[in-house]
């Protein structure tokens, strides 16, 4: 008997263990649910002596990590016909694991898990609940062990009621693990040996659960008599060649893709996705109408369904001639002329100072509708010359910068997400060079492909923000398997590009300041024009990192940092220039020095001619002196004397960097 409940049960002899409790949601409704579940166990009498819980977003949760994992894992997750939070891990991540012949079939064999699907069956019948159906059964077929049934929590009728019957269900599971019905998931077959799982789209299941039998497969409470075994081997060797036939359609799939990037989808049972071929889907827009509102409120201009622009803080201090960004004193930018936009709000990464990964899109493909060029730059355009009219009247601006302000000059490819990433860059760089606009492109060097194809731009970034693959993994967070050859690749390819390139490292105290002589080997690979160093920006990580104020390094560390890595690279590197004010420090190489002065500068005119000529050229031949007053060394921390200086005095702000894009 036990004496915590009275019941006559055998819970004493309860293994228990560690329950991970992830939850993928957008509006909150998951999240709640998560929270309440973990607090069910919590609160069991019996339960709690046994079992512990964590509850986390699976946006937050690095998908190989489930390769490893152990725990009890159950999945709240909320379903949308638009972008979501859960897409990359159910239709990225999951999806591609389930159909990658390199993904062993019994991959996540240790995970034992349950899945509880919100939606609203309101929606169209293919719709309603088919991610978290999809999460069920992809689980099941890569080896882990269903606990329990999916569950519903249906808008349309009694959520709460309904998730507390599943939740209940789990208690009673947990309660006694040794009597779990182990549901057959990892195939399940019709009396034809066919892998029933899967509808003619492949992607919804037959054993629904919570209730709704599909009543064809093999029960998981089934004892089989001997003589069935020969049947059900029969059973499972059909089964095996269905699967090799299933890995050659993944891997046509894969080599045929469709014009928009998007991969075609082919089925199992060698059946044709009659989803794609038929009626193709059409694909789903970037942005959400949730994350649109919400990128809003944060003073984003979104342009079409995958485009952003938003005006920088340096754009409004220059207007005000309260200075400009570092960009200025390395290369001659002016802000109050720069517009800062991405044509892709997407990412393949998740790094760990971007507040923004609870939200954004990540993919490790375009799957989203594509917008035109033409209509991305005319929309950024449009709406960044609104938020500069928006500023007319604002105390210190001033006259002759605002009415310059109406011809933008400079256009910085790096708000947020990948730029690279939108499947028709190259016409829109040529669209910005014949407006006369300058391009500086950032990219997070995982597509080197990408940064082969890519024409000449005024200045091309990669973001080298760790110099191990340990650290990279850690700081970056990528989503990409091979996230490290990716990245060397990009390396590769931007040595070999000829164009005026800069490797741009962002220094987080802890993170990525260690392993100087890796750095040295990355830099002799990718041979940059420069490298930016900068101290990383504190702007309140609040859940989606656990980066604080001690990983934010002061511009004496920054210095500190590029003197140790000039010294390891000997000749070839020094130090050219800084910006204190946003804690950065330009490394140039010294084929920008000529008669012992530094070319850092752009002669913008000259770039835009030597483009019009079609003729090849170098970054050497674009180069413009770099004034005195931004030389390392020579004037205050790289502030143009002819701005106004101006520190802000509220409390906190010491040592956060004041940086730009
Ligand atoms: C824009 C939008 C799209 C939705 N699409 C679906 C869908 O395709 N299938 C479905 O079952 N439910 C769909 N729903 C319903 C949500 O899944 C349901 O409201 C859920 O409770 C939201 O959970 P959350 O608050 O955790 O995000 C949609 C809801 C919205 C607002
Ligand atoms: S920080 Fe970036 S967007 Fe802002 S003015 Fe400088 S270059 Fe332009």
């Amino acid at each position: 008997k036990n004496t915590a409940c009275g019941d006559d049960c055998s819970c004493q002899e309860l293994k228990g263990g560690h329950i991970k409790i992830f939850y993928g949601s957008l509006t909150g409704t998951a999240k709640q649910l998560a929270q309440r579940l973990a607090q069910l166990v919590a609160e069991h009498p019996v339960l709690q002596q046994h079992y512990t819980t964590e509850v986390i977003d699976v946006v937050e949760y690095d998908t190989e990590d489930f390769f490893k994992e152990t725990s009890i894992c159950f999945f709240l997750l909320s379903n949308y016909n638009i972008e979501s939070p859960v897409d990359w891990f159910v239709n990225g991540w999951l999806k591609d694991a389930r159909y990658d012949f390199r993904v062993d079939r019994l991959a996540l064999q240790k995970i034992r898990y349950a899945v509880f699907g919100l939606g609203d069956s309101a929606f169209a019948e293919e719709d309603y609940m088919r991610d978290s159906y999809n999460v069920d059964k992809w689980l099941g077929q890569l080896g882990a062990t269903r606990l329990f049934p999916a569950g519903e929590g249906d808008k349309n009728n009694d959520q709460e009621k309904q998730f507390l019957a599943w939740a209940d269900g789990i208690l009673h599971v947990l309660s006694d693990e040794r009597e779990l019905a182990f549901a057959p998931n990892h195939v399940e077959y019709d009396s034809e040996g066919e892998d029933v799982s899967e509808d003619e789209h492949g992607e919804r299941v037959r054993d629904v659960g919570a209730g709704r039998e599909d009543g064809a497969g093999i029960s998981g409470d089934e004892v089989l008599d001997v003589e069935d075994i020969g049947k059900v081997a029969s059973k499972i060797k059909t089964a095996v060649e269905q699967k090799s036939k299933e890995e050659e359609a993944y891997r046509q799939s894969q080599r045929q893709r469709a014009p928009n990037g998007r991969a075609k989808r082919t089925i199992g049972n060698g059946k044709e996705d009659a989803g794609w071929t038929k009626t193709p889907a059409p694909p789903r827009e970037m942005v959400s109408p949730m994350l649109h509102k919400a990128l809003t409120k944060q003073g984003y201009k979104i342009i079409g369904s995958h485009s952003g622009v938003k005006i920088c803080r340096w754009t409004k201090s220059a207007l005000r001639g309260r200075g400009f960004c570092y960009k200025h004193t390395f290369y001659g930018i002016q802000s109050h002329l720069c517009m800062e936009t991405t044509p892709s709000l997407a990412c393949a990464n998740k790094c760990v100072f971007c507040w923004r990964h609870h939200t954004n899109p990540v993919g490790t493909e375009w799957r989203w509708k594509v917008d035109d060029p033409e209509f991305i730059l005319d929309g950024a355009m449009q709406n960044h010359y609104k938020m500069i009219k928006q500023l007319k009247g604002v105390p210190g601006v001033k006259a002759d910068r605002f009415q310059d302000a109406f011809t933008i000059r400079h256009c910085a490819l790096s708000l947020v997400g990948e730029p690279i990433f939108y499947p028709h860059i190259n016409e829109f760089v040529k669209l910005l060079h014949q407006k006369h606009i300058s391009s500086f492109l950032v990219t997070n060097a995982q597509f080197p492909d990408k940064i082969a194809e890519m024409d000449m731009v005024t200045q091309l970034y990669v973001s080298v923000d760790a110099s191990t693959k340990e650290a990279l993994k850690k700081i970056d967070r990528p989503l990409f398997r091979d996230f490290w050859e990716r990245f060397l690749n990009s390396l590769d390819a931007l040595s070999a590009k000829g164009q005026r390139t800069v490797y741009r490292l962002t220094l987080v105290k802890d993170y990525n300041t260690e392993d100087l002589g890796n750095y040295v080997e990355l830099i002799s690979r990718g041979k940059p024009c420069f490298i930016e160093v900068k101290g990383v920006t504190y702007c309140g990580y609040s859940g989606a990192s656990n980066l604080t104020m001690a990983n934010v390094p002061y511009h004496n560390e920054v210095i500190g940092f590029c003197e140790d890595l000039v010294n390891l690279l000997g000749e070839g590197y020094e130090i050219a220039s800084e910006h204190a004010h946003s804690c950065s420090v330009l490394i140039a190489s010294t084929r920008f020095k000529k008669d012992g002065e530094w070319y850092t500068h752009i002669d913008y005119e000259k770039f835009f001619q030597l483009v019009e000529s079609n003729k090849a050229f170098t970054a050497l031949d674009f180069m413009a002196k770099t004034p005195d007053w931004a030389v390392f060394g020579v004037a205050e921390g790289g502030f143009d004397p002819e701005e106004t200086r101006w520190y802000r005095k509220q409390k906190g702000d010491i040592g956060v960097a004041e940086q730009g894009c």
